[in-house]
């Protein structure tokens, strides 16, 4: 079971510091937790995710799937525990810093932008900052960019992303997990992602190409996607997640 953490698991907040997991949410991903590997996978950093969710059997891939790292204690299920530790982007680490410093010092000069730092990667928030103000912001933060032509910048809700060019996504990370756990190739397995950022569609492209599992979108709204299935909020989710355990005949 691989969870995307914003949006499905914790609804959009203005303070991106502010979110949490329920402890309703908690426990639906405890109780698939006890019986099916289970990856939370996230563009923002690994040890903040941990933090929201404080869920040690779980595997986590933070900074948009490149930063991964194992559960720290043992589930039920018999999946391969092999330790798991996979930093792709790690030689990016002190320009990702540099940057960091740089436009947090930028932003400071446009009221509500905040510089998220997200390990391997960051992101530039404008949900609180004026409308007017957006084509300027974006052009500031491009123009820190030209100097790092090794960084790509890519839009999210409200945020710009900036990330090291390399072929490596969240659909890297499910592959990666997929590995980990000794299932690649196996056609009897059956992973379900549950997404519902842009980002996830990387993910949802895996599954769809692998021809195996489902890719599930979270979204109110109708959207082309490469999932095959949609859920509407993170309380859906949840109660998806419920079912699936009792379905299983498992006591949750
Ligand atoms: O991969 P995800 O777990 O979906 O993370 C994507 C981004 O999530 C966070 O931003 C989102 O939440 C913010 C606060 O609620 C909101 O302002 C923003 O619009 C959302 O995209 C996180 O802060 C970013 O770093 C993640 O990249």
């Amino acid at each position: 079971m691989f969870l995307d953490y914003d949006g499905t698991l914790s609804p959009i907040v203005e303070d991106p510091e502010s979110a949490v997991m329920t402890e309703e949410m908690r426990d639906a991903v405890r109780a698939v937790a006890q019986h099916f590997p289970t990856a939370i996978v996230s563009g923002r950093c690994r040890d903040k995710v941990f933090n929201f969710v404080k869920l040690e059997e779980l595997y986590y891939a933070g900074s948009h799937g490149m930063d991964i790292k194992g559960p720290t204690t043992v589930s039920n299920h018999k999946a391969k525990a092999d330790e798991v530790l996979c930093q792709p982007a790690i030689e990016f680490l002190p320009v990702i810093q540099e940057v960091y410093q740089t436009l947090t010092a930028k932003m400071q000069s446009i009221p509500g932008a905040t510089v998220e730092n997200n390990k391997f990667c960051l992101s530039v928030h404008f949900r609180c900052v004026a409308e007017e103000e957006w084509d300027g912001l974006g052009e500031e933060v491009r123009a820190v960019l030209d100097g790092y032509p090794d960084l790509c910048l890519t839009k999210g809700r409200k945020v710009l992303e900036i990330r090291p060019s390399i072929k490596w996504d969240k659909g890297n990370a499910l592959e990666f997990l997929l590995e980990s756990l000794g299932y690649a190739g196996h056609g009897d397995v059956f992973p379900i992602y549950i997404g519902d950022d842009r980002t996830d569609e990387d993910a949802f492209k895996v599954l769809r190409n692998m021809g195996q599992g489902i890719g599930i979108l979270v979204t109110k709204f109708p959207k082309e996607t490469s999932a095959s299935y949609s859920l509407r909020e993170p309380a859906e989710v949840k109660d998806f997640l419920r079912k699936l355990v009792k379905s299983n005949g498992i006591k949750g």
